[in-house]
């Protein structure tokens, strides 16, 4: 488990990260969210005590820097590209692992398990962004960490590297470990991730399961597909329904249930095609519940 207690880091007048507090629980895959500029960077460097603040971090009860062999117990992405060019993955690894004390046995285990066992006797210089990604998740895993903090992990990877990713993080919460994780693709997010917590200019803004994210920012929607939709968008508005138009024939009727909806299409005598409830996306939630904060915002052209 990983206990965040008041973690602050002021830049200047700053505030990059605010008394954020939350508890991140093994056996889940928690996501790590935030706009640009949130904080999230900031917040991983201060858990690793790559960066000083004020507050606490403690991975099972302790401060990172005195595990006494952190490679054992937290293992981390943070900057894939940030290796030595020069050397091949197989001897970057070795040389991370004589420093921790790991049989260099477990280097290949680990490339075997990132795919990389056909690249692992080439130069980390010609590699690709997905092949960084895959030795930085070897790296991290070479220590069998009760503990892994990956930092945009699905970055650079395909979409096979993708799905081979987000089922290498599952097994990883099946096996009891704690599971942090950040990434800006939310609709990965949402199949991948148990848990949430969200920020938004340094501060926590949820620390819940992702389903109970959704309920809490998002309405539940019926989609009503009528050839009368002008006549049944009049008659649900009069009815006092939020309703709007999404296609010539498509309605969306916001907050009301498909029972609701479909009584009233039979008092208005409007024939429907379809009707079905539509639940909102972990975008929309995510959008929703950081309006306020969003720093970087992109103009509407
Ligand atoms: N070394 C630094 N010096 C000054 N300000 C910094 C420094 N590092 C981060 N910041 C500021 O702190 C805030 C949080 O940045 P951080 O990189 O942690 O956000 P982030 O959520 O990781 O963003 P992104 O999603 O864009 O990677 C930003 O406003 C940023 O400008």
């Amino acid at each position: 488990m990983i206990s965040i207690q008041g973690l602050t880091k002021r830049y200047g007048d700053e505030v990059a990260v605010d008394h954020l507090s939350c508890t991140v629980r093994p056996g889940v895959v928690t996501g790590f969210l935030g706009p640009n500029g949130a904080g999230k960077s900031t917040t991983m460097r201060l858990m690793l005590g790559l960066d000083h603040g004020l507050g606490s971090v403690t991975f099972g009860g302790k401060a990172y820097r005195e595990l006494p062999n952190p490679v054992r117990t937290v293992g981390v992405l943070l900057d894939a590209r940030a290796v030595h060019p020069g050397r091949t993955a197989r001897q970057h690894l070795r040389m991370i692992a004589a420093g921790a004390g790991i049989d260099r046995r477990r280097v290949d285990e680990v490339l075997g398990a990132v795919g990389l066992d056909e690249a692992a006797a080439r130069r980390i210089g010609g590699f690709s962004l997905g092949m960084h990604q895959r030795l930085g998740i070897a790296a991290a895993l070479l220590g069998d960490p009760e503990h892994v903090i990956l930092d945009e992990p699905a970055n650079g990877l395909d979409p096979e590297g993708v799905r081979w990713m987000r089922s290498l993080l599952r097994e990883l919460a099946d096996e009891g470990r704690t599971v942090f994780v950040s990434s800006h693709l939310l609709s990965e997010m949402a199949q991948l991730a148990d848990d949430l917590v969200v920020i938004g200019e340094g501060r926590l803004l949820a620390a819940e399961p992702v389903a109970d994210f959704v309920d809490a920012h998002t309405r539940t929607h019926v989609v009503v597909r009528t050839a009368q939709a002008d006549r049944f968008r009049d008659w649900l508005g009069r009815a006092g329904f939020q309703v709007r138009r999404e296609e010539p024939d498509v309605l969306v009727v916001e907050g009301a249930d498909v029972d609701e909806v479909n009584e009233a299409a039979r008092l208005a005598e409007v024939p429907v095609r379809e009707l079905h409830t539509s639940r909102s996306s972990l975008e929309d939630a995510f959008l929703h519940a950081t309006a306020d904060t969003t720093t970087y915002r992109g103009e509407a052209a």
